[in-house]
């Protein structure tokens, strides 16, 4: 079995009378990438700041790194690495200088100190800029320091907290390609997003995080299967003929008799395709549009987030 780089039973959390995390577990194996989803205010950053020792759980058993946090927070300490939305950049010096000072914080020699901080800044394509204020950096190169200064370090386990808000899609791309470096060097990845779009792009592993719980869990794959979501949608503008098609596929569709629009249930594949064609070719009947619809995380995430508290596991979608 993979050994688990983090691990969480039971996790809760109250601020005053309001619960924000309760009873969350989390397994997150060595060298993959884990990505934490939930709408705004879910509890993700909650999560972040208790496994990185920021903030103290109200009860739950984590082990980060192998070391049990409660008894050993400077051991999790030592191994971990976190960017996010309480950045350690200071804008006042420049790249190189945050780095030095990481180094120094590191305990790092100065000769070893200014050859890790060089190898960084031109790994992460700051070079150029090292010895311009961090301040004068754009939103994706404050990220790209962000994280040097946390390889510094040479952690195991990285934690992302919403690393590509507000960027560009360049720069997203570029962060995206520089987290799969990270897990290629045998690092593990914690992530939070509020895309779906990078969870499925990036996570080995994805949890969506609803009021306070854990919906559903499993690789992106999985989460898809959970949710009916794949139809073809037919858009008519003669009534008639929209009338003629509904009661053609009577059984399979949902109507919406306003917009002259039919939903059918299918897979997207070939052969559910052309059976469709076949029988409207049957009745003669001619949509105006046809659309292949097929569920993502989008789906998923509509569904799974709307306030229901059932806990749906991968394995019932196989059924
Ligand atoms: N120190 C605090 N005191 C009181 N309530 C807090 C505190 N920190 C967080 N909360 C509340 O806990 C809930 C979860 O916050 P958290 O920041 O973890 O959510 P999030 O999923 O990261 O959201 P977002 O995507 O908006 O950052 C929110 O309702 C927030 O208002």
């Amino acid at each position: 079995m993979t050994d688990l780089a983090i691990a969480a039973t039971g996790l809760r959390k109250s601020y005053g009378d309001k619960t924000v995390l309760d009873g969350v577990d989390l397994a997150v194996p060595e060298g993959t990438i884990f990505s934490l989803l939930g709408p705004n205010g879910a509890g993700k950053t909650t999560v972040v700041k208790i496994l990185s020792t920021l903030i103290g759980a109200d009860a739950g058993e984590i082990r980060v790194g192998g070391h049990d946090l409660a008894a050993h927070p400077q051991a999790v300490r030592a191994g971990i690495g976190v960017t996010g939305q309480f950045s350690a950049v200071d804008g006042l010096i420049t790249g190189e200088e945050n780095m030095l000072l990481m180094a120094d914080l590191h305990h790092l020699p100065k000769a070893e100190g200014r050859r890790v901080a060089a190898e960084l800044l031109e790994r992460f394509d700051l070079a150029d800029a090292a010895k311009k204020p961090a301040s004068t950096y754009s939103g994706g190169m404050k990220r790209r320091l962000d994280i040097a200064m946390t390889l510094v370090g040479d952690p195991r386990i990285i934690f992302l907290d919403e690393p590509t808000t507000g960027l560009d899609p360049r720069s997203r791309h570029t962060m995206w390609q520089i987290i799969r470096e990270l897990v290629t060097g045998g690092v593990t990845v914690f992530l939070t997003t509020q895309y779906l779009e990078e969870a499925d792009e990036l996570a080995d592993r994805i949890a969506v995080l609803d009021d306070g719980r854990i919906a559903a869990e499993g690789t992106a794959e999985q989460l898809k299967r959970l949710v009916p979501g794949g139809h073809v949608r037919l858009r008519f503008t003669d009534p008639a003929a929209y009338r003629r098609a509904a009661s053609a596929l009577h059984h399979e569709v949902t109507r919406d008799d306003t917009a002259l629009v039919l939903h059918v249930p299918s897979d997207g594949s070939q052969r559910e395709l052309r059976l469709l064609l076949d029988r409207l070719d049957a009745s003669g009947i001619e949509a105006d549009e046809l659309t292949v619809h097929t569920p993502d995380l989008d789906d998923v995430f509509f569904a799974l987030t709307g306030g229901t508290r059932r806990t749906v596991q991968p394995e019932e979608a196989a059924r």
